[in-house]
């Protein structure tokens, strides 16, 4: 069995090749898509090409520039032709939980904005039903008590994210996450909406009808599953 992160580097580097010269790329956040920027950069090098980015996180702007890729705002950009992103979970019908680290938000908008979505995945991404992995939650600072009681409310096991250091974990926009234990989504599209309706609720972390392709590892080799 390959090491994770050889793994991530395999799919990584194995969706960069999807980006073709004149493209408007998204780039997602995590690190397996730090491997998809990586290799990006060395082909816009090598190859002479002509990419543009936006990005779904500081983190990966960072990434991005310092490697010497564009990286536009999304409000003047017009058409995103790819976006390439990890996820936390995915299942055989290319729906996924997203936001283990916290760029849910960022992810799903570049997401919807994008003609084209290609996962990448280490062989511990792939389930059969969702919902082992924490489900997160972006809410709204303001009230965001009476968020966590609703859920507690429901039977729900939930935890306010907390940073490496034991302090609230703040996303990019300022909010907070709230991380739902459900261990398994019967329902994810009825969950999804549910999540959304709850005032104070930004996004949730269920990527449903997102994912055209996801790039991922079965058996010790890069496999791809279409949706
Ligand atoms: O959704 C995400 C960040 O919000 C990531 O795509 C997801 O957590 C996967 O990360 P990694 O590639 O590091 O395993």
């Amino acid at each position: 069995m390959k090491q994770i992160n050889e793994q991530k580097q395999l799919v990584g580097e194995a969706a960069a090749a999807y980006i073709e010269d004149g493209m408007m790329v998204g780039l997602g956040t995590g690190s397996t898509v730090y491997y998809t920027i990586l290799k990006l950069a060395q082909r816009i090098k090598a190859e002479g090409l002509n990419i543009q980015t936006v990005s779904t996180s500081k983190r990966t702007t960072e990434l991005a520039k310092s490697n010497g890729i564009t990286v536009l705002d999304l409000n003047k950009v017009e058409h995103v032709d790819l976006t390439i992103d990890g996820c936390d979970e995915f299942d055989p019908l290319l729906r996924g939980i997203k936001g283990g680290g916290g760029a849910l938000l960022f992810e799903k908008i570049v997401a919807a904005a994008s003609e084209r979505n290609i996962w990448v995945a280490d062989s511990s991404k792939a389930v059969k039903q969702l919902g082992k992995f924490p489900l997160p939650v972006e809410v709204l600072p303001f009230g965001h008590t009476h968020v966590l009681r609703t859920f507690k409310n429901e039977g729900m096991e939930a935890a306010i994210r907390q940073a490496p250091d034991g302090t609230t974990y703040y996303t990019d926009s300022g909010n907070i996450i709230i991380d739902l234990y459900l261990q398994e989504i019967n329902d994810p599209t009825a969950l999804s909406l549910w999540l959304n309706s709850i005032p104070g609720v930004i996004e949730n972390g269920l990527f449903i009808n997102i994912a055209d392709k996801v790039i991922f590892i079965k058996d010790n080799a890069v496999q791809e599953m279409q949706r």
